[in-house]
C-alpha cells in the first residue's frame, strides 16, 4: 500500500488476466475424450461429422487458438478475422487480418471466406464461432447492390455522428449478409455454439460485433428513424437509403427475428465481460490489503462528467468512510465517450483521469487509474493514465495548466509531460474500460 500506482497497475492487470480470451474460452469449453462441454451443454463428438470454426473480432485469434488446442484432431476447417496486427500464427484455423474501425477490401475477402466455411456445415456438423468487439468493422458483406465504398461512407458517418453502438449496429445489420443473425442462417442446420467476449454494456448478444448468430430485434424502419434522428438521410449514400426503404416496404427480407427457425440449433455464450475483469481486480486489491468494492460495470456518458461522479464517491470514502472504510479500492467499469472539441491527442480514459486530477486536487490519499482493457486508449500508444490528489499541483509547478489540456482534449500531451501514462501494448482482449481507485 506504500505505492498506490504500483498497486493500481497490478489490480488492473489482474482484471486483464481474468478476461484473457484464450483462458476465457477454456473456462467455458472443456473436452473429455469424445465429450465436449460448452457452458451447461454437452456434445458427443462421436456423433459429430465435422467441426468448423469461424469468427471475427479483435480478440478472436486467441479464442480460436483455444479451440484449436482442444479440438485440432476434429476441426475440418476454420477461419477468423482480426484487426490488422492482432493475429497469431495458428495451425488449423486460418487467421485473416482486416481494417478497423472502417472496413476494407481485405475484410470483404475475409468475410466471403467466413460465410463459405459456415455454409459448408451440414446437419451433422458442429460450428464453433468466436466473436468479440470490432467484429462489425471486420466483417463487411454488403447486400447487393451495395459496394464496399458505400459501406465505408456510411460507417464513417455513423461513427462521427454521436450515435450509440446499438444504433450504429442496427444499420450495419440491415446492410449485411453476415450480421444480425446472417452467420446463423449460413450455418443452419448445423448445431452452432457462439463464444462471445463482450465489449458492450449489458452484454447484448445482438449488438456485440453486430450479433452474427443472434436474433435481431431491430427493423428497417428503426434504421430509417436513426438516420433521420442524426440528420443523415441526405448525407448517407443514396443507395444505402434506398436499400433501407425497400426493406421497410417489404421488398427485402428482414433480418431473422427471435423465434426464427435458423436459431433452433444455435446457442450464444458470453465467455468474458467487464464484470469478470472487475471481480478479479477486486480480489487482487484485497490481496494487497484494500477492501475492494465493485460499484458498476455500466459506467457511461461524457468522460469528464463521469470523472466527477467517480471523484465524488472517492472523496466520500476518504472523508466519511462511506460506502466503505479506507484502505479501500473502488472499481468502476464501462465505456465513456468524449465529444471532441479541441485538436489535442488522447482517449476517453486519459481524459477521465485528467478530469479526476482536477476534481481530486488536494485529496492526497486518493489515486485513480483509468485504462482500456484492449491496451489502446483512443488513437494513442497508452492504455490509460494515473491521477491523484497531487497531480494538478505538480503539473502547475512545471508550468502546465491541467484545465488548458482538458479544454483541448490533450490528455495524452498532459500525461506525457507529467508522467502519468500507463503503457501495456496491445493486450489482445477487449472488455471496455476499468477505472480503479485506491483510497488510503
Ligand atoms: N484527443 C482525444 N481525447 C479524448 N478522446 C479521444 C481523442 N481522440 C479520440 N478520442 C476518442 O477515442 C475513441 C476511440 O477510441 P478507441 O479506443 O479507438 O475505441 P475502441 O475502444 O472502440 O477501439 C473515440 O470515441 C473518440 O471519442
Ligand atoms: O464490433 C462492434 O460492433 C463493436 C461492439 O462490439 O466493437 P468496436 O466498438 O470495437 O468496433
Ligand atoms: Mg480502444
Amino acid at each position: 500500500m506504500d505505492n498506490p500506482r504500483k498497486d493500481l497497475e497490478a489490480i488492473f492487470r489482474a482484471g486483464l488476466a481474468a478476461v484473457d480470451p484464450e483462458a476465457a474460452v477454456l473456462r467455458h469449453v472443456k473436452r473429455d475424450g469424445s465429450e465436449l462441454r460448452l457452458g451447461s451443454r454437452s456434445v458427443d463428438l462421436d456423433a459429430v461429422r465435422h467441426v468448423y470454426v469461424v469468427g471475427a473480432g479483435k480478440g478472436t485469434a486467441p479464442m480460436a487458438k483455444a479451440l484449436e488446442d482442444l479440438l485440432e484432431d476434429r476441426i475440418r476447417e476454420g477461419a477468423v478475422t482480426v484487426k490488422t496486427g492482432h493475429g497469431l500464427p495458428l495451425r488449423k484455423v486460418q487467421v485473416m487480418e482486416a481494417a478497423h474501425p472502417v472496413p476494407d477490401q481485405a475484410g470483404v475477402a475475409a468475410t466471403r471466406r467466413l460465410l463459405e466455411v459456415a455454409e459448408k456445415a451440414g446437419e451433422k456438423d458442429l460450428v464453433l464461432a468466436a466473436f468479440s468487439g470490432g467484429g462489425s468493422a471486420l466483417t463487411p458483406a454488403p447486400v447487393p447492390p451495395l459496394t464496399l465504398q458505400e459501406k465505408q461512407d456510411v460507417t464513417r458517418l455513423l461513427l462521427a455522428c454521436g450515435a450509440t453502438i446499438q444504433e450504429i449496429n442496427a444499420i450495419r445489420k440491415h446492410l449485411s449478409r453476415i450480421k444480425g443473425g446472417g452467420l446463423a442462417r449460413a450455418a443452419h442446420p448445423a448445431r452452432t455454439f457462439s463464444l462471445i467476449l463482450s465489449d458492450v454494456i449489458g452484454d447484448p448478444l445482438d449488438v456485440i460485433a453486430s450479433g452474427p448468430t443472434a436474433p435481431d430485434p431491430t427493423t428497417f424502419q428503426d434504421c430509417l428513424d436513426i438516420l433521420e434522428r442524426y440528420r443523415l438521410l441526405d448525407q448517407a449514400p443514396p443507395r444505402v437509403v434506398s436499400v433501407l426503404r425497400e426493406g421497410r416496404d417489404g421488398g427485402r427480407p428482414e433480418t431473422p427475428k427471435p423465434g426464427d427457425p435458423v436459431f433452433d440449433r444455435v446457442e450464444n455464450l458470453i465467455v468474458g465481460n467487464n464484470l469478470m475483469a472487475l471481480l478479479a481486480a477486486k480480489d487482487e486489491a484485497e490481496r494487497r490489503g484494500y477492501k475492494g468494492l465493485v460499484l458498476t460495470s455500466r459506467l457511461e456518458g461524457e468522460a469528464r462528467e463521469a470523472a466527477k461522479a467517480v471523484a465524488a464517491i472517492a472523496k466520500e470514502c476518504a472523508a466519511t468512510g462511506r460506502p466503505v472504510k479506507p484502505p479501500a479500492c473502488l472499481l468502476f467499469g464501462g465505456e465513456t465517450t468524449v465529444t471532441l472539441r479541441g485538436d489535442g491527442k488522447g482517449g476517453r480514459n486519459q481524459e477521465l483521469a485528467l478530469a479526476c486530477a482536477l476534481a481530486l486536487e488536494g485529496w492526497d490519499r486518493i489515486c485513480v487509474l483509468s485504462a482500456g482493457t484492449d491496451g489502446t486508449d483512443g488513437p494513442t500508444d497508452a492504455a490509460g493514465a494515473f491521477a491523484d490528489g497531487t497531480t494538478a499541483a505538480e503539473a502547475r509547478r512545471l508550468g502546465i495548466e491541467p484545465r488548458h489540456y482538458l479544454d483541448r482534449n490533450d490528455a495524452y500531451g498532459f500525461f506525457e509531460r507529467t508522467g502519468g501514462l500507463l503503457r501495456t501494448g496491445p493486450t489482445r482482449t477487449n472488455v471496455m474500460d476499468l477505472i480503479c481507485v485506491v483510497i488510503r
